[in-house]
């Protein structure tokens, strides 16, 4: 380059304005780090505007700073340890059009800060978080990104949970290979299946784990059937999916444990579903064409299963589920739902459309053919001639799992085309085109969105026990203030973070209203807590359930008033997504628990994080006044069951 160019003036002042975003982003990226665990503000694609950034970098340390008059952020640097105390109206700071995503890095999340009776110390808590030994999900990468990873993965040896549950045991790498089409799903991978030719036996290695060579047992579980009864009609559909939704995955994760602990062969979600099948513990059973009542568009499922549980997609392997003309007296076989496996799907950027690949001739099993028009093939063609609605399920990449996938449930679509096409082995296939039925929201283009965010290179995340692991955005809900959302999915029982702030004694009376606002109070833990944690009453284990007794046991409130972390954001829902339990760690002190939030069910990208804050009066079963009840508000959850207040 031409060295006069470097003082034209328009290269100038665009050099000062990279530098002054970079600038702004490193500030704002450091105290979110310390401060908001991995919480991006504003929406998605959104940072800090030029003028912002300037005052951020202009601002010394000890002020307080206010971007256009609504976000106020007070903070103060004490050598490298930065705290953050901020407090925020409720109100919009808008989105500007000249903007740069914040860059992301691996961030901490924040602790109560207990009184220093119990040994815990605010303020070494930054520089030295404290362990919880609740693992949270981890990420799983692929060997090959492993290998990348100059930095070995440190996990610090925990000591065992006094109370909690040993939740690292719900979510372990999923041991089945990466699913290229339908008809390669195993649901049974211990049945024996004819294979073509006979792998090479395999010579022990220098490095073999010896747990792998062993043969795992298969252990027979059975459901207590006293206890267990498929949720009723009135109930409602959506309450119905969650219901069973709930006891599919209180008894997953019951097995997982179970089998963990006897060394039995895995894959616990096929053993609860089965357990649940064979017990009639299912709903939707009737195969219906059109859609199925409560299950939204947008919903999600980790495990093939699900969808069999609540009627979305009958068949635990196949791709296309039909209503046979035998089996209903009629004369024709028709296509109720498909699931679109992503080794089948179009890969452009329509959401509108797919190009769906017929089944059979590519079974991993048998010898390679054409496919034929029968059973699914036939179907699909029967309703595309009737022009009949299909439900459409399609799958998406787990970000936490390089070899699992999500499935979506994507609406209605009708077949407008069909041909016949080469694979690339070289036989016939069917191909049919679908085109969404208008007038239905996109249940796919967030994943889309998201799985180009995902693209970009990111440093791999050391999860410590204690850290985040998934990418919050704190956003503008409208009338509720602000609230906390996630960008990536979800698995129910998933660790989202721990309520931190100032641990109070329950006999502290003097809370403003401002406190009381960002208060949280373990008063009670609702009917669906008792639920989600049934798994053990139904495999026909001792009771050891919590009941609102124990209760008064937990004096804990913890203020967020002056800091806190993205708990803080959590709205109230009363069909909430999140529950919280006491975990028990560090101190060995029974009344002071740490509080942290689980996912109850699954929750898809954007969907906002939410939890049952009580009526924040008195708890069912609790005798007499509670120290800390306040005044009841109006509730805005806008959900079907809404109490009206809490
Ligand atoms: C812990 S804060 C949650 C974050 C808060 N929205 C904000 O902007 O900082 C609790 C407050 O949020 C508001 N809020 C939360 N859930 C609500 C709901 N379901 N309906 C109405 N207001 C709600 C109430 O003002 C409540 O006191």
């Amino acid at each position: 380059m031409d060295a006069s160019a470097l003082n034209d003036p328009r290269l100038k002042a665009l050099m000062e304005e990279e530098r002054t975003k970079a600038l702004a982003n490193e500030f704002v990226a450091k105290l979110t780090d310390v401060c908001w665990d991995k919480c991006i503000t504003g929406s998605i694609g959104s940072s800090f505007s030029r003028s912002e950034a300037s005052r951020f970098q202009q601002a010394p340390p000890d002020t307080n700073l206010e971007i256009d008059g609504r976000l106020m952020v007070e903070y103060s640097l004490r050598c490298d340890l930065v705290s953050l105390l901020f407090t925020m109206e409720n109100s919009k700071v808008e989105a500007e059009t000249d903007v740069q995503p914040l860059e992301r890095k691996p961030l901490r999340s924040l602790a109560p800060m207990l009184p220093t009776t119990f040994g815990y110390d605010v303020e070494t808590q930054s520089a030295y978080p404290m362990l919880v030994f609740v693992m949270p999900f981890r990420r799983c990468f692929s060997s090959e990104r492993r290998q990348q990873s100059s930095a070995p993965m440190k996990m610090k040896q925990a000591p065992v949970p006094l109370k909690a549950t040993p939740i690292s045991m719900a979510f372990p790498v999923p041991q089945h290979e990466h699913e290229t089409s339908d008809e390669d799903y195993e649901p049974f991978p211990n049945q024996k299946k004819p294979t073509l030719q006979k792998p090479p036996k395999r010579t022990r290695q220098v490095g073999d784990c010896d747990a792998g060579n062993i043969k795992r047992r298969s252990i027979r579980r059975s459901l207590n059937k006293d206890l267990v009864s498929c949720p009723s009609t009135s109930e409602g559909p959506s309450e119905s999916v969650e219901v069973i939704m709930t006891m599919f995955d209180s008894l997953r994760r019951r097995i997982l444990q179970l089998d963990e602990k006897e060394d039995a062969c895995r894959r616990a979600d096929l053993k609860a579903g089965t357990l649940m099948m064979q017990n009639g513990l299912r709903i939707n059973n009737l195969k219906i064409i059109g859609p199925v009542p409560g299950v939204e568009i947008g919903d999600i499922f980790f495990f093939r299963i699900e969808m069999c549980i609540v009627g979305l997609h009958a068949p635990a392997m196949a791709g296309i589920d039909y209503i046979c003309a035998k089996n209903v007296g009629k004369d024709e076989t028709l296509a109720v739902s498909i699931i679109s496996s992503g080794g089948y799907e179009n890969d452009d950027d329509d959401t509108d459309v797919l190009v769906y690949t017929g089944q059979g001739g590519n079974s991993r099993h048998k010898e390679k053919h054409d496919q034929k028009l029968e059973r699914g093939n036939l179907a699909l063609m029967n309703s595309m001639k009737k022009k009949n609605l299909i439900r459409v399920v399609r799958s998406a990449q787990d970000p936490f799992c390089n070899s699992s996938k999500i499935y979506i449930y994507d609406g209605l679509y009708k077949i407008e085309d069909s041909w016949m096409d080469k694979a690339k082995n070289g036989f016939s296939v069917f191909k049919y085109k679908l085109r969404r039925e208008p007038g239905q929201p996109d249940g796919i283009s967030v994943w889309k969105m998201i799985e180009k965010w995902n693209r970009i290179p990111q440093q791999e995340i050391t999860v410590s026990q204690k850290g985040a692991y998934l990418n919050f955005e704190v956003f503008w809900t409208g009338d509720r203030g602000w609230g906390l959302r996630s960008w990536d999915p979800i698995r129910a029982g998933a660790f989202i973070c721990e309520y931190a702030g100032h641990v109070m004694d329950e006999l502290h009376t003097n809370m403003d209203d401002k406190e009381h606002e960002y208060a949280f109070q373990a008063s009670w833990f609702g009917y669906k807590v008792l639920k989600w944690n049934l798994g053990a009453e139904l495999l026909e284990e001792v009771s050891g359930n919590v009941t609102t007794e124990s209760l008064k046991k937990l004096p804990i409130v913890i203020s967020a008033k002056d800091s806190g972390n993205v708990a803080r954001f959590l709205n109230h829902s009363c069909s909430p997504n999140l529950l919280w339990q006491p975990v028990q760690y560090d101190h060995g002190d029974d009344s002071y628990p740490h509080i942290m939030f689980f996912a109850m069910k699954h929750i898809p990208p954007m969907t906002e994080l939410t939890y049952d804050y009580g009526t924040r009066g008195t708890p069912p079963g609790v005798k007499g006044e509670f120290p800390n009840a306040c005044k009841l508000k109006p509730c805005l959850c806008g959900s079907t069951n809404c109490r009206g207040s809490f």
